[in-house]
């Protein structure tokens, strides 16, 4: 089905292919961008691609846009072979980063309005290979940004608490400060979120760019410095004991995903003059490994956490440990809605549910 409306749609999308150097007047370029709104009378809905889309926001993030937009609206992409749930989900499509030409066929093929850019390797997993990490968050963004340009596409690329390091301050941190980070996890978003805002000034480029803390949900996270506040639910429901590798009293920021991906969509729905800037922190709560444990400890009196620092310590110690997202509550109206105690409650009832009590015994 995907691949005859693709057909269809080649011929005609291929002559709106505009040179790789065009420069857009910005009043072409938000004429663009609004098509999708109205169509003859009619209203439509933008064509949405994810990138990266298998991960833990991918999957959750196109399930929320086709609640929004239908089914057919939200091409899920990545470079891992899905599972018959996926497949049957909505349409999937084999996407790599790194092939600009496969990408803008998408693209075009689709005749995409929206690209989220999902792929990426996270903080801890981008230290094991700097060089994949350079070509996936770097090149891929170029790549992607690129296309976004050409084909006057609205772009969402997501930041992170690990685009701020050891200079700048951590309690609390604010949207616009020093940010030397030490990863290549964090070098490759502080120049995402440059790349984004430098093109949104030259050629008219809708970007739009969240920071987001270590988001929580029940999919596995995908090798981040956060990731203990996934993993300690798993290991604690399943075996009563988890060993941590950060500090105790480490406190990061966090987020439940509902709000992450609430945050998401009404940001990139959200009037273009109400934007103040193209890159907005984002948060909901910060807390500690052992302020978790004590709330989990409710749910499991016998849960026994150890504590072994890695160091994937070295990297929490860096990043903020109070996020102020006051400016996006102030342009655009952000406002969380889960707390510690309603994450816990949730996290809790969910992996019970679809994943301990499923699991072959
Ligand atoms: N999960 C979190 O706590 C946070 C995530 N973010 C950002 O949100 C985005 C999504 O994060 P997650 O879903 O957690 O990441 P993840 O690691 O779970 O998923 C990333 C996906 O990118 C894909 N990918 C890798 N190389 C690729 C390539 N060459 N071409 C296409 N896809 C490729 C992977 O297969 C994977 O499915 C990332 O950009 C991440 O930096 C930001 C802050 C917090
Ligand atoms: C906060 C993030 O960006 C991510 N979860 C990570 O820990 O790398």
């Amino acid at each position: 089905m995907l691949l005859r409306k693709a057909t269809a749609a080649l011929g005609g999308c291929l002559r709106q292919q505009l040179p790789r150097d065009v420069v857009v007047p910005l009043a072409t370029a938000h004429q663009h961008q609004r098509r999708w709104l109205s169509n003859g009378g009619r209203k439509t809905h933008p064509k949405i691609l994810i990138t990266g889309g298998l991960g833990q926001l991918g999957v959750e993030c196109a399930k929320l846009l086709r609640s929004q937009y239908g089914e057919e609206s939200v091409i899920l992409s990545d470079i891992i072979k899905p599972s018959s749930e996926i497949v049957n989900s909505g349409p999937y499509i084999f996407a790599d980063i790194l092939d600009f030409k496969g990408l803008q066929k998408i693209v075009v093929d689709h005749r995409v309005d929206w690209i989220i850019h999902f792929s990426a390797l996270l903080s801890a997993i981008g230290e094991q290979n700097v060089p994949l990490a350079v070509r996936v968050n770097i090149e891929g963004m170029h790549n992607v940004l690129e296309l976004a340009k050409q084909y006057k596409m609205r772009i969402f690329v997501p930041s992170t608490i690990g685009a701020f390091g050891p200079d700048s301050p951590r309690n609390p941190t604010p949207n616009v400060t020093i940010q030397r980070p030490r990863t290549i996890y964090g070098v490759s978003k502080v120049h995402a979120e440059l790349m984004g805002e430098y093109y949104h000034h030259k050629f008219g480029l809708d970007f739009r760019c969240l920071r987001f803390p270590g988001v929580i949900s029940s999919d596995p996270p995908g090798g981040g410095t956060t990731d203990y506040a996934v993993a300690v639910f798993f290991e604690g429901l399943k075996t009563g004991k988890y060993q941590c590798y950060l500090k105790p009293d480490t406190r990061l920021p966090m987020m439940y995903i509902e709000d992450c991906l609430r945050s998401l969509l009404e940001f990139m729905t959200a009037p273009e003059e109400k934007l103040q800037r193209r890159v907005y922190n984002v948060t909901a709560m910060s807390f500690t490994p052992e302020e978790l444990v004590e709330k989990l400890s409710k749910y499991i009196p016998e849960l026994h956490v150890s504590y072994r620092p890695d160091s994937r310590q070295l990297i929490a110690d860096s990043w903020p440990q109070i996020f102020d997202d006051s400016e996006a509550r102030r342009d655009w109206g952000w406002q969380h809605k889960y707390d510690l105690d309603k994450l816990v409650d949730l996290m809790v009832r969910d992996v019970t549910e679809n994943y301990i009590k499923k699991a072959p015994n």
